[in-house]
């Protein structure tokens, strides 16, 4: 089974969360889901240079801060094992551009699950809410 490993930026702007939607896939389960923006670490790359060059590529975004690792996930999809690490990541504006993606939300942690995820973000959506409660 094809493995793939990726980075993927959970940014926030004044306790909302950035969302964004991708096109249409061959590939059902990730068609027009919603994820964190990102993307494979390239060879040679740390997580953090892969990070900041999709966020580049994605959003021409350059971060505030990225924390360290949040959460990785490692999620079997029907055709391929995908290994996720996602970082928070801090934005001063709202104002963040989509080269790729179809769409995007602000979201309080409160209405993250009335998105439709991809799956693999389930439980990075999940350790989010669970965080933000415990404040
Ligand atoms: N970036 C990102 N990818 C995710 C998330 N959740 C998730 O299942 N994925 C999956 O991880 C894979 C990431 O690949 P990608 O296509 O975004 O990465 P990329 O830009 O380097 O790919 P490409 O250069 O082949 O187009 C996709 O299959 C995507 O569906 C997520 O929250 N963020």
């Amino acid at each position: 089974m094809k493995k793939i490993e990726v980075v993927a930026a959970i940014i926030s702007f004044e306790n909302k969360t950035f969302c964004v939607q991708r096109p249409e896939n061959k590939l059902s389960y990730i068609s027009k889901k919603f994820e964190f923006p990102g993307g494979k670490i390239e060879k040679g790359e740390s997580k953090e240079q892969a990070l900041k060059r999709e966020l580049l590529e994605e959003l021409n975004f350059i971060p505030t801060k990225i924390d360290s690792l949040f959460l990785t996930v490692v999620h079997q999809y029907p055709d391929f094992e995908l290994t996720m690490h996602s970082f928070k990541c801090y934005s001063e504006t709202k104002d963040i551009q989509l080269n790729e993606h179809i769409s995007s939300e602000w979201l309080s942690l409160k209405d993250l699950k009335m998105l439709d995820w991809a799956e693999a973000d389930i439980p990075i959506v999940n350790r989010l809410i669970e965080n933000g409660q415990s404040i």
